[in-house]
């Protein structure tokens, strides 16, 4: 799986891509990453690469010729790429589009707009697909696009260290994740439930599991229209109840 990003910043992408897991998992090969400097394909006069928009109005657009020449110079090294635009009107990026592109095949064409957006030429004929990491407007589109390449990337086979570990990531099957806890025992005269520290596997599931439905009730019940309460979830809740009525 490879990914190219298309941006007029690629000290900012690149930084992303020599840090941590990120970094780790380029140099096991796991994926493969780029960038492309825009400004590279702006072959005009002044090398620019935004304009004023036809209509008036403020703000500066992004100019079609350098844009379809980096999409086509980055499409050249891949048999089979998605072209996508990150912009606030993309769909919503959620766990479940990261898990589908992490099984994806294709290759991913990242193309990060800057000023008030891009000739809307380029999003006709060349973009596959647009993305939103959230209703909010940024100065640019390279976040958005470390922010989806990092949730991707760590799903990659081989790159988190046991893959066990994005099972049970929050937002895997529509809850957040359980408490964790690490040494010290006691800290601040805080001590770690006793549970976790029994060796007992079947209770410490189940006290993760009790864990998990508490923090998705208290700060996403919105997770429970995805996926209803499990049978194993109500006798959870059943068992709160009467310890609350007694
Ligand atoms: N929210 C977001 N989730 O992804 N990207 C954003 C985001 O706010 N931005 C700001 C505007 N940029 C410029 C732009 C505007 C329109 C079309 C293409 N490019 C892109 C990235």
């Amino acid at each position: 799986m490879k990914f190219t990003v298309l941006t007029l910043f690629p000290e900012m992408v690149d930084a992303f891509f020599s840090h941590g897991m990120i970094a780790r998992a380029i140099e096991n090969e796991l994926v493969k990453a780029s960038t492309v400097n825009i400004r590279d394909f702006a072959f005009n006069r002044h090398n620019s690469v935004d304009d004023r928009p036809y209509g008036g109005g403020c703000g500066m657009v992004m100019r079609p010729e350098p844009l379809f020449a980096a999409i086509h110079e980055a499409k050249r090294f891949s048999s089979d790429s998605r072209v996508i635009l990150m912009s606030p009107q993309g769909a919503p990026f959620d766990q479940a589009r990261a898990v589908d592109m992490a099984s994806s095949s294709q290759d991913f064409v990242f193309v990060c707009g800057r000023y008030e957006g891009i000739d809307e030429r380029v999003f006709l004929s060349c973009v596959d697909e647009e993305l939103s990491i959230g209703d909010y407007v940024m100065t640019g589109g390279e976040l958005a696009a470390m922010v989806i390449m990092d949730a991707v990337i760590r799903l990659v086979p081989g790159v988190l260290g046991g893959d066990a570990s994005a099972e049970l990531d929050s937002f895997r099957n529509n809850r957040l994740e359980h408490a964790h806890y690490t040494r010290p025992s006691v800290y601040n005269g805080m001590s770690v439930p006793d549970v976790l520290l029994s060796g007992n596997h079947e209770k410490i599931e189940k006290w993760r599991q009790s864990s998990s439905l508490k923090r998705t009730l208290l700060k996403r019940p919105d997770l429970f229209d995805k996926r209803p309460f499990s049978s194993e979830e109500k006798d959870i809740l059943k068992k709160w109840y009467h310890e609350m009525e007694q």
